[in-house]
């Protein structure tokens, strides 16, 4: 049996368009900053994955098929690019964004809003020698910093929201880790432990406080100088390095009672150093590597002092998640 199914401008019932945003996604772009330092080549490069989506007067488009209000997203590739190898802001990520969403919102008139958000992925420096390279990296794992912003078209200007963070920063430690006093049951098969393997997939976000203004030009050029102001302010760089610090610190230092006790700690020292983080974000999976039981060959294998061989476990792991906001 065929059946045929007729979509008609007329039988849309009291359904409506309830929300509309489109753009490109996966943006794969890698800049060089070409330079020299000391008589020698210094390069900087960035590989970011940019998504830069928009809102507006584009409800026809999906509504009546009209495609006049439709710039392309591959025209809004091409900006990205053309970004990419003018924005003076190239290597710093969280200002980069909000210059493409800028640029968009300052060029076309019917748009209201943009949504830009970057990944970047690690490019370290080659050591020789303990001395950093000038134009050779490698790739540092698979941890990504991100990015996320929302510019929206104001009165007068522009203003930027903006969160950061990073991605799958994985981390492990042998010791330092305890899950005891939890509530017990019937359906309690879990033991209390004093000493276990602690491993997880960093997932943190951090909220700026803001928002920012953005600064156009009465023909819609962005003020360069008003997104400066904006990088200087937040510090966001800044911000980045000592997060992942803290992060890492405080994984590796405190002696946890859970992960929520520790995904707590870490929020509590990045809102404390950073009076323009608003809020800080966690997600941690637990990612359990469980004793082997070697009794079937007479060896304690699975007591916390002996355990010293172990399973990761794929499926399932815990998921934490905590926001550690400011009074
Ligand atoms: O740190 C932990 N938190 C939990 O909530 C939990 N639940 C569990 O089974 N193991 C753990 N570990």
């Amino acid at each position: 049996m065929t059946s045929t199914t007729t979509i008609s401008s007329t039988n849309s019932g009291s359904a409506h368009l309830a929300g509309a945003r489109y753009g490109k996604d996966k943006v794969r772009v890698l800049r060089v900053v070409r330079g020299e330092k000391d008589g020698r080549r210094w390069h900087d490069v960035v590989e970011y994955n940019v998504c830069a989506l928009v809102e507006g007067e584009i409800a026809t488009s999906f509504t009546q098929a009209d495609n006049s209000v439709v710039v392309a997203t591959d025209s809004i590739k091409n900006m990205v690019y053309y970004l990419a190898k003018t924005s003076p802001f190239i290597l710093q990520p969280e200002t980069f964004a909000l210059h493409v969403g800028s640029f968009l919102l300052g060029r076309y008139a019917h748009l209201s809003k943009a949504f830009v958000d970057v990944e970047v992925l690690r490019w370290e420096r080659i050591a020789i020698d303990g001395e950093a390279h000038g134009h050779a990296f490698w790739r540092d794992g698979e941890e990504k910093r991100v990015v996320k912003t929302e510019i929206v078209k104001k009165e007068k200007g522009l203003e930027g929201s903006v969160k950061a963070g990073l991605v799958d920063l994985l981390v492990l430690k042998s010791t330092g880790s305890a899950f005891e006093n939890f509530v017990r049951d019937e359906f309690t098969t879990l033991i209390e432990v004093n000493d276990r393997i602690f491993s997880t997939a960093v997932d943190l976000e951090y909220t700026f406080a803001g928002p920012v203004s953005i600064s156009l030009t009465p023909d819609g050029k962005v003020v360069e100088e008003s997104l400066t102001k904006v990088k200087d302010a937040l510090a966001f760089d800044t911000v980045a390095k000592r997060a992942r610090e803290i992060t890492l610190c405080t994984f590796a230092e405190d002696e946890s009672a859970s992960v929520q006790a520790t995904l707590y700690k870490m929020g509590v020292t990045i809102v404390g150093e950073f009076k323009q983080v608003e809020e800080v974000r966690y997600a941690l999976p637990n990612k359990h590597y469980v004793p082997v039981d070697m009794k079937y060959i007479n060896i304690d294998n699975s007591s916390p002092a002996n355990a010293e061989v172990f399973v990761p476990l794929a499926a399932p792991s815990g998921l934490i998640r905590g926001v550690v906001g400011r009074k």
